[in-house]
């Protein structure tokens, strides 16, 4: 009989309630879980998020060979601290879901126990939703998963939790955590503050402007869709990264000077110039292979607003075995046609896509 390993899941909310929930799905491992909330405690255990609600920190550590901090930055800088003063018979390994990897970095630089084997970990999937009630257990299918192993750790350590995480089907790649703060800062969390900040003007115009909110169709919500997050969830993440935040501030604010006198100047080949190369540079991401980076196959497929209309695109799909990785409706109103973006995993299913969808008489477009 194979003996399960147990997993102590502190924090149990969108990102910790998701990856428990995949780990007992696999069958192969004993999960206890704590919160300091006792409604998601307790909707983990009637739920089978979990097997066993955790009475006693130290106790629930113990009986761990994995312990993941599914908690905010703060919180889990606390917990590497409350380990640490923990005395373990046996090692085990450490892991938390934190946005921002470089607070964390430095807080197990200061771990003094030998027994912790810290990985830091970041899974880059998520959602505008919080809470265990919105946790699911695919949601990190094909997402890129962030680990970040401390100075001291053993490639052993790193091994048995890349195992592990083997279950949530994501891309593990491993990368220095200045380095991961650097990227995440520009491609999710600069974003992030950069569309908050959009829709803020978008309100302020809208006290003058009464037709703001109908105007802010297609573009606009494609553009500020991530302002929908989780406050408590971003200002958590910005604090934590500021310095990295305050410096992409100071590239933007030179960024949109440039931009302003393009405009006041009447520059207009240099803006054409500008625009282009945003959107070469917009239209080759996910066109290029990236090791562990997978890469995503667009199609984009008129549809009419009637009922079943995507089903029937996707059972087309489906009925030749090609699998959907992301579907999206970019714009669809009462009674015209919208655009259905689909992600596939490879060229070849795009191209195949794009036949079979032809034939069927459909108007389409792909993204190369
Ligand atoms: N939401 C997202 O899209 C992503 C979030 N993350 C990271 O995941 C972590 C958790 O975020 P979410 O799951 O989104 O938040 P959430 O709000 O859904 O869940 C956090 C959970 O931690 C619990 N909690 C808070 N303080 C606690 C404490 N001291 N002891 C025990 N439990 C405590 C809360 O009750 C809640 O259930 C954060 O560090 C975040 O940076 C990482 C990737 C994506
Ligand atoms: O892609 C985004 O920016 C998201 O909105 C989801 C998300 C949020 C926080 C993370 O640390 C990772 C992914």
């Amino acid at each position: 009989m194979v003996v399960k390993q147990t997993i102590l899941m502190i924090g149990l909310g969108l990102i910790g309630g998701s990856l428990a929930k995949r780990f007992r799905q696999s069958g192969d491992y004993y999960i206890i879980g704590y919160d300091r909330n006792q409604t998601t405690l307790t909707y983990a255990l009637i739920n089978h998020v979990i097997d066993e609600t955790c009475e006693d920190l130290t106790d629930s550590a113990y009986q761990a060979d994995i312990i993941i901090l599914g908690t905010p930055i703060t919180e889990t800088i606390q917990y590497l601290q409350e380990l640490d003063q923990m005395t373990f018979e046996r090692d085990v390994i450490v892991s938390d879901v934190s946005s921002v990897k470089q607070p964390i970095a430095d807080a197990s630089d200061h771990l003094q126990n030998p027994r912790i084997q810290f990985i830091g970990g970041h899974p880059m999937a998520g959602s505008h939703k919080k809470g265990i009630t919105a946790a699911k257990d695919h949601l990190f299918e094909n997402a890129i998963y962030v680990l970040a192993p401390s100075r001291d750790c053993t490639e052993d350590a790193v091994k048995s939790l890349e195992h592990l995480l083997k279950e949530t089907k994501s891309h593990i790649i491993r990368l220095e955590a200045n380095e991961h703060d650097e990227m995440t800062g520009v491609i999710s969390h600069f974003p992030h503050l950069i569309a908050s900040a959009l829709v803020q003007q978008a309100k302020k115009w809208g006290d003058t402007h009464a037709f703001i909110p109908q105007l802010a169709a297609g573009g606009f919500r494609d553009v500020t869709r991530i302002a929908s997050g989780n406050p408590d969830l971003w200002q958590d993440i910005f604090y934590h990264n500021k310095e990295k935040l305050v410096q992409l501030l100071n590239d933007w604010i030179e960024e949109m000077e440039a931009l302003k006198q393009m405009l006041e100047q009447d520059y207009k080949t240099a803006l054409t110039a500008y625009l282009k190369q945003a959107k070469d540079y917009r239209d080759g991401l996910g066109a290029q292979e990236q090791g562990a980076i997978p890469s995503f196959y667009d199609l984009y497929v008129d549809i009419r607003d009637q009922t079943g209309a995507i089903a029937t695109v996707a059972n087309l799909l489906a009925a030749e075995k090609i699998s959907i990785t992301n579907i999206r409706i970019l714009e669809i109103r009462e009674g015209i046609t919208g655009v259905l973006r689909l992600s596939v995993a490879s060229k070849e299913e795009q191209l195949k896509s794009y036949k079979l969808l032809k034939q069927q008489g459909y108007d389409l477009m792909l993204d190369e």
